[in-house]
């Protein structure tokens, strides 16, 4: 029996499938497993039976990863699961600071109970004229899910496409048009783009990624889409030039105290994979990962931990190795399973940065004495017998 605790509600296309054996719980504590989406796990330190976590959604910044990493506990998320749902939010938000649909609405609301507003109204309508994205130039900073959905979807409106990502994967180069300028300086975006959308994670390496300089090299009249995390752009650097008129508008997924209800602000409360489609893939995908590694140790999509599959177990036994990726642990295993006269028929070990992660079938059934042996070897976090 595994128990499980929601953070946050997680769709039902998810919830529904944990079988019998397993229980969703109110404690933290007595959790084995925790689905999450944006509640902020920083404090949440004790945790004595967790095993892993699995975040519905893409970001992991509200989730201590170091410090879960060094626990043994694994941490899942779903890329590109709610990509679609942000990419549409922020083609949204370009056609709101293009056209003044925001103005002219409130306009209609004000004046619904004129009789007359069907004149009044071509009378009202020049303060609300726009522009067309047609033709104009965005650039695109960090091309992995969103990234390259946003910059297809641009190029599709007739936009000039300028897309900035220096870790670009192979995946999204093959997913991206060949109408995207690849540039390799985020300055080439600055200085050129009318539109400029950030869809990179919140990292040491990306706080403040749009500061006061870039903002300096910016177009007259650009238009700033924070769809990502706040964070990624110098607020006051970003309010500053709002004021002074650099810039037309600040269109964005995460507004703050600084920035709510400043002019030029067009903020939404965190809607970007608030739709039905996005929460079910992100639900259903975060719980099948999570079974799969309960119930048989695999390991896929997670962000601390190396992706490793065995499939499910054929033989007697399975065992499961978090442990520090440092040299010899492989030798001192499979010594150890010696030791006890273990014959191993299958065995996988995968490495992400600082962590690695072993999986050995063997034949015979494993005793408490081989875990003991396993769990004394140094730089091993956690052991698990899966069977
Ligand atoms: N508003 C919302 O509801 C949502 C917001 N997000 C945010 O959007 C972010 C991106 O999401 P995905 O595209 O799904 O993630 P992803 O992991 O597929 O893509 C991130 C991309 O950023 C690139 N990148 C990393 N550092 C960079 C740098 N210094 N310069 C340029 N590129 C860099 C990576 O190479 C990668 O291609 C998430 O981390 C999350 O913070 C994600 C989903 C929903
Ligand atoms: O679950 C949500 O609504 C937040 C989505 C998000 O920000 C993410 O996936 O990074």
């Amino acid at each position: 029996m595994f128990q499980y605790k929601c953070l946050n509600p997680i769709s039902a296309c998810g919830t529904s499938l944990f079988t019998e054996e397993y229980k969703q719980v109110e404690e933290l504590q007595e959790a084995d497993a925790v689905l999450v989406r944006s509640a902020a796990m920083h404090d949440m330190q004790d945790v004595p039976n967790l095993l892993a976590v699995a975040r519905a959604g893409a970001g992991v910044n509200n989730i201590p990863i170091a410090d879960y990493s060094d626990k043994g506990i694994v941490v899942f998320n779903t890329p590109g699961a709610n990509a679609n749902g942000v990419k549409e939010m922020v083609i949204a938000g370009m056609l709101l600071a293009s056209r003044d649909l925001i103005g002219g609405n409130k306009w209609v609301e004000e004046n619904k109970e004129d009789p007359n507003i069907t004149k009044a109204m071509e009378k009202a309508k020049k303060a609300f004229a726009g522009r067309e994205i047609q033709n104009k130039k965005i650039g695109v900073i960090g091309l992995g899910a969103i990234g390259v959905l946003v910059a297809n979807a641009a190029h599709n409106l007739n936009m000039e496409v300028y897309g900035y990502d220096p870790f670009l994967s192979v995946k999204s180069a093959w997913n991206l048009s060949r109408a995207v300028h690849h540039v390799s300086s985020i300055d080439e975006i600055f200085e050129n783009c009318d539109f400029i959308t950030i869809h990179v994670p919140l990292l040491d390496s990306t706080k403040n990624m749009i500061s006061a300089e870039g903002i300096a090299k910016m177009k007259k009249d650009a238009v700033i889409l924070n769809f990502a995390r706040n964070g990624l752009v110098d607020e006051d650097a970003l309010v500053a030039a709002l004021e002074n008129g650099k810039l037309a508008h600040y269109v964005t997924d995460f507004p703050t105290p600084k920035v709510a209800g400043v002019d030029g602000v067009i903020a939404f409360p965190h809607l970007g994979a608030s739709t039905e489609e996005s929460e079910d893939n992100c639900a259903e995908m975060a719980v099948e990962q999570l079974m799969d590694y309960l119930e048989n140790g695999n390991i896929t999509n997670s962000v601390n931990y190396p992706n490793t599959q065995l499939g499910v177990c054929q033989t007697q036994g399975r065992i499961s190795i978090l442990h520090r990726n440092i040299p010899n642990m492989l030798t001192r295993f499979t010594g150890a399973f010696a030791k006890d006269n273990i014959n191993i028929t299958e065995m996988s070990n995968k490495t992400k940065g600082d962590y690695a992660y072993a999986i050995f079938d063997v034949d015979s059934q494993i005793t408490e004495g081989s875990v003991q042996h396993i769990t004394d070897i140094e730089g091993v976090l956690k052991v698990r017998v899966i069977k």
